[in-house]
């Protein structure tokens, strides 16, 4: 039966990946750091090599966005050498592989949505490293498709919804920056997404490849994207608290981040035909598992 190794297993999308519905001839062998440290490149190598798997979907990567700043040696090795190996593996296996990378490798600058062939300039660490992945896999002969995206949410793991809910649970007012501007991603959706790619590159020696941009649709910034999570929240009888919008000069963190990420579809629509839904309908699915879970 063809497999698909699936890296970062118990992260956001690694755990999205698993949920959706395979076709039945098709297994998902998905490894988090207990099976496969992305650090070590010789293990990466010996693990594409370990059985004939049909693709490789590479969703782990060093996303603590703030410590890569001082961690710098880590982050590149996750971000940037992990996906080299996997691109010299995958080109030797002959199989496609699919590489996940961010609305960070982009300085912001931009008014209106990021074209796919946009100038990158990455404001941090984590960015330039995620850029750095995306070269090695461009430059390292494997047929493969890159998606970017950005604000990845879901019921699980890390995320901005659930801090939003854990901080909004203690208090009445968070401020939240305002002036900086994208679109969230469910998780799930993303993971759908990379489905119907990475079954399209297995199946269809000519599925189209290369740079490609997914996220929900429609533009917001953080601090409305707070206050539709306690909108939504407060519908449901969870949590809410009141949103002060604030400059990001008045939320000093260690990492700069773009003012502006949001992420044009004109070309995952074109080569895939795929059309996100709206951002807030995404949060709703994700603020209904949450609050089934709470039951
Ligand atoms: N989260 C976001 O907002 C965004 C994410 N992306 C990209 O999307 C992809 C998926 O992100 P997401 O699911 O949110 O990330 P998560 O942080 O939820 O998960 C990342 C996964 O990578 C694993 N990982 C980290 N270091 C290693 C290592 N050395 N060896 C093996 N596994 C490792 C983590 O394992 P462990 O938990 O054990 O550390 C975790 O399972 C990534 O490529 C990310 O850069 C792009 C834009 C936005
Ligand atoms: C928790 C919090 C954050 N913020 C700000 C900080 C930051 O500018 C913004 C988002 O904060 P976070 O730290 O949750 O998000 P951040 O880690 O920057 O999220 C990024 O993660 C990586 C992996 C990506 O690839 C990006 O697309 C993006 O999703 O909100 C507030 O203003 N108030 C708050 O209470």
């Amino acid at each position: 039966m063809p497999a698909i190794l699936v890296t970062g297993a118990n992260g956001q999308l690694g755990t999205e990946l698993q949920r959706r519905q395979w076709p039945d001839d098709i297994e998902i062998v998905a490894v988090d750091l207990a099976e496969l440290d992305l650090t070590d490149t010789d293990a990466i190598a010996a693990m594409v090599a370990s059985r004939p798997f049909a693709a490789v979907i590479n969703g782990a990567a060093y996303t603590a966005v703030d410590k890569a700043e001082s961690d710098l040696v880590t982050a590149w090795a996750v971000n940037a050498l992990a996906p080299a190996a996997f691109g010299k593996a995958c080109a030797e296996a002959g199989i496609p592989l699919v590489q996940v990378s961010t609305d960070y490798v982009f300085d912001g600058s931009k008014t209106g949505a990021w074209e796919v062939n946009d100038p990158v300039a990455p404001l941090g660490v984590y960015g330039a490293s995620k850029l750095g992945g995306e070269l090695a896999v461009r430059t390292s002969g494997a047929r493969h498709v890159i998606v970017r995206t950005a604000w990845v949410v879901s019921a699980h793991g890390n995320n901005f919804v659930k801090t939003m809910l854990r901080v909004g649970a203690d208090r009445d007012t968070l401020n939240v920056v305002a002036d900086q501007h994208g679109s969230p991603t469910s998780a799930a959706d993303l993971a759908e997404t990379l489905k119907t790619i990475v079954l399209r590159l297995i199946r269809d020696d000519t599925a189209p490849t290369g740079t490609f941009h997914f996220s929900n649709a429609g533009a917001t910034s953080w601090a409305e994207f707070a206050a539709e999570i306690f909108r939504q929240s407060e519908q449901r009888g969870g949590p809410s608290a009141r949103v002060e919008p604030i400059p990001t000069s008045e939320y000093p963190t260690p990492a700069r981040r773009p003012a502006n990420s949001l992420l044009s579809h004109d070309a995952i629509r074109a080569a895939y035909g795929i059309e996100p839904r709206d951002w807030r309908e995404a949060l709703s699915d994700i603020l209904d598992e949450l609050m089934k879970e709470d039951a």
